[in-house]
């Protein structure tokens, strides 16, 4: 499994400044929505620039226009997107198109709530993407009932490669391996922390990862 760093900050500066703090412990380097909104697409290649041995996830969330996007990012030096799961076919098939034209990954983000989760997943997989993120927002972890148990067990249900996010934790990091998660996604309890160099260290540690190696990683299905 590999640890993925969300780097939900505003500005760039403060996601290059986090990045630099906590790269030695993660595989990959996300701009968050927030972040891309805020500073457009050339922070993928800010961060690019800083990290060229981190895969860099550029969290779109792209809901239209699905090639359009993802070319947007894939130009500036996105190894990965999102395209949203819950999006029209075609769209996430102009992602997928994209992704092969630059010979990057797109991830569908299975964040928008569907009657059939596991359905969807298995859908959007066959429509092209390399993996799904079996994805709990932070306004449905708001909510006092949240669990990130729901998202294992469709993950361990999909036979699909996936990642979690979720406010993924050092208490739950160890069960989102266990449940067969390529990717294990973590916002706040990183860059919330104190010391985010320590918190990335210390779940990567309850995961059991190997050290972050120099070669840039490899995910998904191809
Ligand atoms: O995409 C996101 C929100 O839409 C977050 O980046 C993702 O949920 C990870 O952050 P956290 O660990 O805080 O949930």
């Amino acid at each position: 499994m590999k640890l993925q760093v969300a780097l939900d900050v505003p500005t760039l500066d403060e996601a290059l400044a986090l990045a630099r703090k906590v790269a030695d412990y993660v595989d990959i380097l996300e701009l968050g929505t927030p972040l891309i909104k805020a500073e457009g697409v050339s922070a993928i290649g800010a961060i690019k620039s800083a990290h060229p041995n981190r895969l860099v996830f550029a969290d779109l969330k792209t809901a239209d226009a699905g090639e359009l996007e993802a070319d947007l990012a894939f130009a500036v030096g996105a190894d990965l997107v999102t395209v949203m799961g819950t999006a029209d076919d075609d769209t996430i098939k102009g992602a997928v198109e994209a992704g092969k034209k630059a010979g990057r990954k797109v991830v569908a983000d299975m964040i928008t709530v569907v009657d059939d989760r596991v359905r969807r997943i298995q859908e959007v997989s066959q429509l092209g993407v390399d993996f799904v993120e079996i994805h709990a927002g932070l306004d449905e972890q708001a909510r006092p009932d949240y669990s990130i148990e729901s998202l294992l067990v469709d993950g361990r249900e999909a036979g699909v490669p996936f990642s979690i996010a979720g406010g993924v934790s050092v208490s739950t990091i160890a069960s989102v391996k266990e449940a067969g998660a390529e990717i294990a996604v973590v916002g706040g309890s990183i860059y919330s922390a104190d010391d985010p160099a320590a918190a990335a260290k210390a779940l990567r540690e309850a995961a059991d990862l190997p050290p972050v190696g120099e070669e840039l990683p490899t995910v998904g299905a191809r």
